[in-house]
């Protein structure tokens, strides 16, 4: 199978830097794409035969919002709303030249703009979260406001979203000539992904709003439990055959780093113990791009001001060995 099925010769990397922290309440998070730069990751990847374009980190300093007061308890929604419809243009941009967006971030929240980038020009391809949170609460069911605990609804086009669905993220629809509204015919707007297009390994703090949802729209998930049971190889399989059964759509990889154990990746702002090993996580980047149909790669939620000198090394060392992992560093 030739590698990289999707990507035009030589094959380029673009990585984007997207020091965010408006999803959540954490300052630190903007920070996590300085130091993954910082500690190498440009001649890393080059240095696994990619072309490597970096272009600086985008500040987005353009958009500033007068004030941007909650709707509801949902924060920030303008600010996010800027902030991630500019990131799916920028990344919209690579993926329609035929180059490998890698975004680090930056909070979860920036998936809202990744993923329409890469599903902007690869309409059918399939999405892979790996993350202990299922980010999937609406404006109804979130606890916290935290628009980085809601992307995969607003992606997913699902009900309790009204609030701040029509008001700032329009924008955030599938773009498409001809999509009508079945038997009436009327132009409508079209999630970016469907239900079936989703899998999620490495769950385990999932709210209860959340768990309604996944159930309700019958949403594949491999918790921890599951990652126990079969082991990751399996898990990796089982995931595959759900979303890529033929293993020939494109795919794209949303890896938050809180889905390791604390252990593993303690810089990050919302841990929960019980996590992947470090193995299990670069087995799931490995197995990836083994199937040479990688067309987006996130590393996000790398916070550098949590934890001491030390841990946050680990973890930034962390995030840059994912990154090779999915770009086809192997051991031998
Ligand atoms: N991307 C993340 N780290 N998300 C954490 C989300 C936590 C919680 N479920 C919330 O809605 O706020
Ligand atoms: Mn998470
Ligand atoms: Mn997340």
């Amino acid at each position: 199978m030739s590698t990289h099925r999707f990507l035009t010769e030589p094959h380029t990397v673009a990585i984007v830097g997207c020091p965010f922290s408006g999803g959540q309440p954490r300052p630190g998070v903007d920070k996590g794409p300085i130091h993954l730069v910082n500690a190498g990751l440009v001649d890393q990847l080059k240095s696994l035969g990619w072309a490597v374009e970096f272009a600086g980190h985008h500040l987005f300093e353009d958009i500033s919002v007068q004030g941007d007061p909650p709707v509801g308890i949902v924060k920030r929604p303008r600010l996010v709303s800027g902030v991630t419809s500019a990131v799916s243009q920028i990344i919209g941009g690579h993926a329609a030249q035929g180059r490998l967006p890698l975004t680090i971030g930056g909070d979860h929240s920036l998936a809202l703009g990744t993923i329409l980038g890469t599903f902007g020009k690869y309409p059918n391809a399939c999405l892979i979260w790996i993350d202990a949170h299922a980010d999937i609460n609406t404006a109804t069911t979130t606890d916290s406001g935290n628009l980085h605990g809601m992307p995969v609804s607003l992606l997913l086009g699902l009900p309790g979203n009204e609030s701040i669905e029509d008001t700032y993220f329009s924008w955030l629809t599938q773009p498409g000539v001809g999509i009508t509204n079945g038997e009436h015919n009327k132009p409508t707007k079209r999630p970016v992904l469907t239900p079936a297009q989703l899998v999620y390994i490495g769950l385990r703090d999932v709210d209860a709003g959340e768990r309604a949802i996944l159930r309700q729209n019958g949403i594949k998930a491999f918790s921890m439990h599951e990652v126990d049971k079969f082991g990751i190889g399996k898990v990796m399989e089982m995931a595959l055959d759900h979303v890529n059964p033929n293993r020939d759509l494109p795919i794209h990889l949303s890896f938050d780093v809180d889905a390791l154990d604390p252990s593993v990746a303690p810089s990050t702002g919302t841990p929960v113990r019980g996590g992947l090993t470090f193995r299990e996580g670069h087995y799931i980047c490995e197995a990836i791009h083994e199937t040479g149909l990688l067309v987006g790669l996130d590393i996000m939620e790398v916070n550098p001001s949590l934890e001491d000198e030390g841990s946050v090394q680990q973890t930034v060392k962390v995030g840059c060995s994912l990154a090779r992992a999915a770009l086809g560093e192997t051991l031998l």
